[in-house]
């Protein structure tokens, strides 16, 4: 496995790579690539906010910023978009005109199904499209909040269409190799099954949690803003992640999000069931398994 320095000396992976929405995460693309190398000759950067595309010029992380998705795209090898999921589908109707016979698309979007169900009447043969999902972030979004670290040694997860030349799937498993994360192939139905689970679920209950403790305002307010254990803190970092972002993708991942969330509360109604009878083992089982689950994640990570 390649160190982050060493991709600076290797041939970059495109010519021209077109980032559309550098917020957090297409601007941790810009800034690996500029920081690290390796990734492209020249990059550009597209966002429909003029605010967003004044701010992207003075962090200097593009070799150019504009508001014309079409007109970059025109001379991209590689339109990565970064855009919120609701507006993959008419962003990839926007570009895929006006994109060069062999150039890729690709896109970071965090549910899968949905998406490419979005994207696919406007694919063309001969543009392949490799959409893939960085499992990294933060709370935090917009062009500050990148950084080009944030993929070292995070899961990427590429779900290649049939169709999607073997080609296409390598430059882009590359270009994610060298912003330092672990590539893992899957069907895109699986990804939204895994990714209720890890990810759409806990941000779901992050957000409900502390909608209750706010609901209990009268009783609680005092106590919740000024006592709130470490426990409480965690939820609340995750659930001061971005509106828009997280509507799209509870509404865009219904079904897998939905059953996770009923196999959820069957296991939450054990649990108030063996606390109103008292039954001590199931709550330590439980407990256990939570602690199990941390070791293992801790380990790997260092792995
Ligand atoms: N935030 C996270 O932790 C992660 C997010 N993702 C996915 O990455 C994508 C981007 O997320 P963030 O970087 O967090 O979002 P962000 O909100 O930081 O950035 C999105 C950017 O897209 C721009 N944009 C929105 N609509 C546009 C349009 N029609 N044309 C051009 N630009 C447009 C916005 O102005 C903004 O600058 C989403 O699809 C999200 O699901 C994937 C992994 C992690
Ligand atoms: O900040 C956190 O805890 C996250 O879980 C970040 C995150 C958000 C969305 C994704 O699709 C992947 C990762």
């Amino acid at each position: 496995m390649q160190t982050p320095s060493d991709t600076r000396d290797l041939p970059p992976v495109f010519e021209t790579l077109v980032v559309i929405g550098p917020g957090l995460i297409g601007s941790s693309v810009l800034r690996r690539a500029k920081e690290y190398g390796g990734l492209a000759r020249h990059v550009i950067a597209v966002d429909k906010d003029p605010a967003v595309c004044a701010r992207v010029a003075e962090l200097g992380i593009a070799d150019e910023v504009t508001d014309n998705a079409a007109e970059a795209a025109a001379r991209a090898d590689c339109v990565m978009l970064c855009v919120p999921v609701g507006v993959m589908g008419p962003v990839a109707a926007a570009v895929l005109p006006a994109m060069k016979p062999g150039a890729i698309l690709t896109e970071v979007g965090s549910t899968k199904v949905s998406v490419i169900e979005a994207i696919s009447p406007y694919l063309r043969p001969d543009v392949p499209y490799v959409p893939a999902h960085p499992m990294a972030g933060t709370e935090f979004s917009g062009p500050d909040a990148g950084f080009a670290t944030l993929f070292e040694n995070r899961w990427c997860l590429l779900t290649p269409l049939e169709a999607t030349p073997h080609a296409a799937i390598e430059a882009v498993r590359t270009l994610w190799e060298r912003c330092g994360a672990r590539l893992r192939d899957m069907t895109p139905a699986h990804h939204d099954r895994v990714c209720a689970i890890v990810s759409h679920l806990p941000h779901l209950l992050a957000f409900t949690i502390c909608g209750t403790a706010d609901d209990l305002a009268d009783e609680t307010r005092s106590e919740v803003l000024d006592f709130a254990a470490s426990g409480f803190r965690d939820f609340t970092r995750i659930a001061a992640s971005d509106p828009t972002m997280w509507r799209d993708i509870f509404l865009l991942n219904r079904e897998a999000l939905l059953e996770m969330l009923a196999r959820f509360m069957e296991d939450a109604q054990a649990m108030a069931r063996a606390i109103r009878w008292g039954d001590e083992a199931y709550i330590v089982d439980r407990i256990e398994r939570g602690r199990k689950i941390r070791k293992s994640l801790i380990e790997n990570q260092q792995a």
